[in-house]
């Protein structure tokens, strides 16, 4: 049963490769490459580069392969970039994903995996969030992903696919075995900028604020290890093909949140190493706080994370920086 992963040469997308590998699915990783790095796709997956918005190329594969399940990761991902360009978020996000569910339509491919977000429920009033929670996304990166999630639901109602969307909160950290990590140029997520200042790739850390009602002041986040979400991926493709007639829509994080104060004070205590940093003001569109009820995921998917704590994920993230340093070194070496 060969899976298409999409965006399997990104981040989040080559950790779900080697869980899926690791279980025992054959992968074909289909990529463009515009975020992502041929070298992050473990060589026992095959790599197709090329757009997800290609009708004629994603039906040619799906038929190639006997693709029975899509694992879609490919999209755009950065919030402000979403807020000044909202027609490229639409177009590769929102309108790429409708071209890629005709063409799992057409090919008769069964199941749909979708990387949605946390973004779908904009400013939520009260934590944990469960999914039933209203969503009414904060910027057009929500609004893209909320509108894939309907297009799912409304095609799965009149065909024969079922689908799982997977609602990820913060997502960080590194294969702990060292295969896979962020390498992504000018990321601005916390815990990777934190640990690029500790490896010295960065010269400081801005705090966004620390005039929050949060009991630090800082904003909290639900940080979930990449693998334990690569693993959930796995679990929800399980489930999928367990009961064709039922979709999901499902939370991913651990349910518990930590301050950006807490991150940099972990990312210390794991480098042994001060993590230059200064307050500065608020970023614009940012919340004080969010935090996921998982109950559905554990519940209905059985998934049982293994690294649900923050000093795992700022070891494993650090230990990836460590090797980022050291091939930039071989390649100003080899120059
Ligand atoms: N990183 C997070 O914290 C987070 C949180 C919530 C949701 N997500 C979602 O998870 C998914 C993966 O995010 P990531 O952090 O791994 O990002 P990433 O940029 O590392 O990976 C995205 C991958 O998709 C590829 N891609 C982009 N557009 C494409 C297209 N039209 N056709 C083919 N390939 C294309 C890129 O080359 C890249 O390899 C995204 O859909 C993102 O919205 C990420
Ligand atoms: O240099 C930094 C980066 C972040 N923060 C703070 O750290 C927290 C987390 O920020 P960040 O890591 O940028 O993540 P979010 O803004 O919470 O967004 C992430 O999590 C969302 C789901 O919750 C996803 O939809 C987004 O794609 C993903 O970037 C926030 O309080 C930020 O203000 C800083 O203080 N300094």
């Amino acid at each position: 049963m060969p899976v298409l992963v999409t965006g399997g040469a990104g981040y989040i997308g080559s950790h779900a490769v080697l869980a899926l590998l690791d279980s025992g699915w054959p992968v074909v990783v289909l990529d463009d490459l515009s975020t992502g790095f041929r070298d992050a796709v473990d060589p026992r997956a095959a790599l197709v580069q090329g757009d997800v918005g290609d009708i004629a190329l994603t039906r040619a594969t799906l038929a190639r392969h006997k693709i029975a399940a899509i694992m879609h990761f490919a999209g755009s991902i950065i919030v402000p970039e979403s807020v000044a360009d909202p027609l490229k978020y639409y177009r590769n996000n929102t309108a790429n994903s409708r071209a890629l569910i005709e063409s799992a339509v057409a090919e008769a491919v069964p199941h749909f995996i979708f990387s949605s977000t946390a973004a779908v429920y904009g400013v939520p009033s009260d934590h944990p969030v469960t999914e039933e929670w209203p969503t009414r996304p904060a910027n057009p990166y929500g609004t893209s992903k909320l509108m894939t999630e309907l297009m799912l639901a409304d095609t799965a109602a009149a065909h024969a696919i079922n689908y799982c969307a997977l609602r990820y909160f913060n997502v960080a950290g590194a294969d702990p075995d060292g295969r896979a990590g962020q390498s992504t140029a000018g990321a601005t997520n916390l815990i990777k900028v934190a640990t690029e200042v500790a490896a010295g790739a960065r010269a400081r850390l801005d705090v966004f604020g620390d005039d929050y009602p949060t009991p630090d002041g800082t904003g909290v986040r639900d940080f979930i290890h990449v693998s334990d979400l690569a693993d959930a991926h796995v679990r929800a493709l399980e489930l999928l093909v367990e009961d064709p007639a039922r979709s999901h829509v499902l939370n991913c994080g651990y349910g518990s949140g930590h301050s950006v104060r807490q991150v940099i004070a972990a990312v210390e205590r794991a480098s042994g190493r001060p993590v230059a940093h200064r307050i500065v003001a608020r970023r614009p569109g940012d919340i004080a706080m969010m935090v996921a009820d998982n109950a559905a995921l554990v519940e209905r998917a059985g998934w049982q994370p293994r690294f649900d704590s923050l000093d795992r994920i700022v070891a494993d993230a650090l230990a990836w920086e460590a090797r980022l340093a050291k091939s930039r070194a071989r390649d100003l070496t080899s120059a």
